[in-house]
């Protein structure tokens, strides 16, 4: 199975780039990972409503270029659906037996995602109803999408 994670903004922190490195390798174990990172719309200091709102635009146009023809798109959102680890593992499998094998999860920036993006994609997947930045979203989605192989896999992980 083919993983892209689009994820809007740099990791800054050593601690979350070392814990995203080591969920990237051992997510080698179980599909192919494409991890994409596209850059923060630059806003300026103190910046207005409508700036912003055109700055979550601007993400979301890279966004929608960067989803891989034929994927099924899942956008990280607080609002959205939130499911077990064992519900998220049989959303993968199901979409693997429909023999749709390329998966894209879109994380935001530090603003969010745009509601075009939310639109696009078949699932809207919540974490928590709590907001984290999007550095720890990304951590906690590999670390969920491993938890989640390592179920269908009957891997010991699991617990
Ligand atoms: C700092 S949050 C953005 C907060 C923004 N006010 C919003 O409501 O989207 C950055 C990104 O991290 C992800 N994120 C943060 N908390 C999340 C959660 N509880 N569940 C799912 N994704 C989350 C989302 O992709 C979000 O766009």
């Amino acid at each position: 199975m083919n993983v892209t994670v689009l994820a809007v903004g740099k990791l800054k922190e050593r601690y979350l780039t070392d814990g995203c490195r080591e969920y990237e390798k051992r997510l080698g174990a179980f599909c192919k990972l494409n991890l994409v990172e596209l850059p923060e719309h630059r806003l300026p200091d103190n910046p207005s409503a409508a700036e912003i709102q055109n700055g979550i635009e601007r993400e979301g146009d890279m966004i929608l270029a960067k989803i891989p023809a034929g994927s099924t798109t899942v956008a990280l959102c607080i609002e959205g659906r939130q499911l077990s680890s064992e519900e998220l593992a049989a959303q993968i499998e199901k979409l693997g037996i429909a023999g749709n094998s390329s998966l894209c999860f879109i994380i935001g920036g530090s603003w969010g995602l745009s509601g075009r993006v939310k639109e696009r994609c078949a699932l809207r997947l919540s974490m928590s109803r709590m907001t984290f930045p999007h550095q720890l979203a990304r951590l906690l989605l590999l670390e969920q999408l491993y938890r989640a192989f390592s179920i269908l896999n009957h891997s010991k992980y699991h617990k």
